[in-house]
């Protein structure tokens, strides 16, 4: 799979050419195998082949990952172990449900919940968008499943972006179909990527994206022809 280039770098774990490749192989022989880490949490399972630097973080939070804030939390404490892990260089985020990337924040997180809960959640959420963006790490959201608000933020804050071509996949800010606004730096974020127009637009019919669409607009530079990737 290729990616195109960003303009974001100026972390040691960066490749110094800008054009990046990441191989995903065949399966390891015994050798390779020893230099696989896995660790486990009841929403995220993580992967890291030490040998490639490259870690596979799934999410596995049935029906739908949308974010709560225990999957926000054990997302943010999986990133910061990577993170520390000065064998890991990349990350590639990628969701174990079929059909579904992430359905985006948890609507029940946001339903008759104290405000000292609702202040807990939504700094969960911010600390996942600063985590994210201010990672050291390459970070590539493998989009295998449908993708909306929330979980387009989490895919638009990662540094390259691929989709599975799928007629039933869509990906964009779409709260406003829902009847609330996008927050400002939900916002921003999706700006950096393709830009003010797009963007002004995508929002104000509150859009959702297949991914030969998403592709047009520059949303990245490849998408990929299996349902699962
Ligand atoms: C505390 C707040 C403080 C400040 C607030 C400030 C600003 C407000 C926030 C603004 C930002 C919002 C960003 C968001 O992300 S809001 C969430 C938007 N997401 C959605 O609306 C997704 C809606 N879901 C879907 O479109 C579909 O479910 C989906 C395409 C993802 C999957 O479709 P499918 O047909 O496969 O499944 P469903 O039958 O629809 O769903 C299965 C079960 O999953 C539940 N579900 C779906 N989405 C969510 C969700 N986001 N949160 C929680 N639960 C979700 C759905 O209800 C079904 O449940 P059951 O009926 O089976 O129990």
């Amino acid at each position: 799979m290729g990616f195109g280039t960003v303009s974001r770098g100026g972390s040691s774990r960066w490749p110094d050419q800008r054009l990046c490749t990441v191989e995903m192989g065949p399966p390891c022989h015994t050798s390779c195998l020893s230099r696989r880490k896995s660790s486990s949490s009841p929403k995220i399972k993580v992967d890291l082949d030490s040998s490639t630097g490259i870690a596979v973080m799934k999410f596995q939070s049935p029906p739908v990952n949308s974010l709560s804030l225990d999957f926000l939390t054990e997302f943010c404490i999986s990133l910061e172990k990577l993170e520390m892990d000065r064998s890991c260089r990349g990350v590639v985020v990628t969701s174990a449900l079929p059909k579904i990337f992430s359905a985006g924040l948890d609507i029940m997180e946001m339903y008759g919940k104290s405000p000292e809960r609702c202040g807990e959640f939504w700094k969960a959420v911010q600390e996942m968008w600063l985590k994210l963006y201010g990672s050291n790490m390459v970070t590539i959201a493998a989009i295998n499943g449908s993708s909306p608000a929330g979980g387009c933020l989490m895919a638009l804050t990662c540094d390259y972006r691929i989709m599975a071509e799928n007629p039933r996949y869509g990906i964009g800010l779409n709260e406003t179909q829902l009847g609330i606004v996008a927050p400002f730096w939900f916002k921003d974020t999706m700006v950096n990527t393709v830009g003010h127009r797009t963007t002004e637009l995508a929002l104000e019919l509150g859009l959702l994206y297949s991914a030969p669409d998403a592709l047009r607009l520059a949303w990245w530079t490849s998408w990929c022809r299996r349902t699962r990737c």
